[in-house]
């Protein structure tokens, strides 16, 4: 069974070793998908009626697209980019690599993976897909697997609190 959510946010950014326009600053309205694959457990309210709820999905996932929303995203190895931002006091996403489609997918899957994991392995999901759109026709994938171990209600239910 699956589930996802889909979730926007608009930011800047750039590819400075790029050789066609991409190494210039430019902005990208973002749209992501996020999927999340399992069976249904009877752990958790309502049973098998849902895998997860869209809420939790989302107390998840919007910490995240928050953080990057009307930002730069930018490498940490690029100081003349962050230098720049830090001047015009604007607002930066640092990813310790660079900001491709490939790398935002990667960046956000992993860490609904280690942020999530307890409340991902109560609902009985295993597997989680990122799509990452930057414009109309590009898109990349990234899957990760969530890792085993305890299952807890009670804490997950505590995490999900903790992220209201
Ligand atoms: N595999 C990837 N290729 C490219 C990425 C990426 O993240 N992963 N990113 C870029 C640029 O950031 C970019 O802004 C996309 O530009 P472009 O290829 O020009 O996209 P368009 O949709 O505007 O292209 P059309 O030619 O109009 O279809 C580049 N490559
Ligand atoms: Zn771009």
């Amino acid at each position: 069974m699956k589930v996802s959510k889909r979730f926007r946010w608009e930011a800047a950014h750039r590819l400075p070793w790029h050789e066609g326009s991409c190494r210039f600053m430019h902005g990208h309205s973002y749209r992501m998908m996020v999927e999340l694959e399992g069976e249904p457990t009877e752990n958790t309210p309502g049973g098998s009626a849902m895998l997860i709820d869209f809420k939790h999905v989302k107390r998840i996932v919007k910490p995240l697209v928050d953080a990057m929303d009307h930002a730069t995203i930018v490498n940490a190895s690029d100081t003349e980019l962050r230098e720049a931002i830090e001047a015009l006091e604007s607002k930066v996403y640092v990813m310790p690599y660079d900001s491709t489609a490939e790398n935002i997918a990667r960046h956000v899957a992993e860490s609904v993976r280690d942020d999530g994991a307890s409340v991902l392995r109560t609902h009985g999901v295993h597997t989680i897909r990122v799509q990452v759109w930057e414009t109309e026709t590009c898109y990349a994938e990234v899957e990760r697997e969530v890792p085993e171990g305890r299952s807890d209600p009670a804490s997950a239910e505590e995490v999900l609190a903790a992220m209201r």
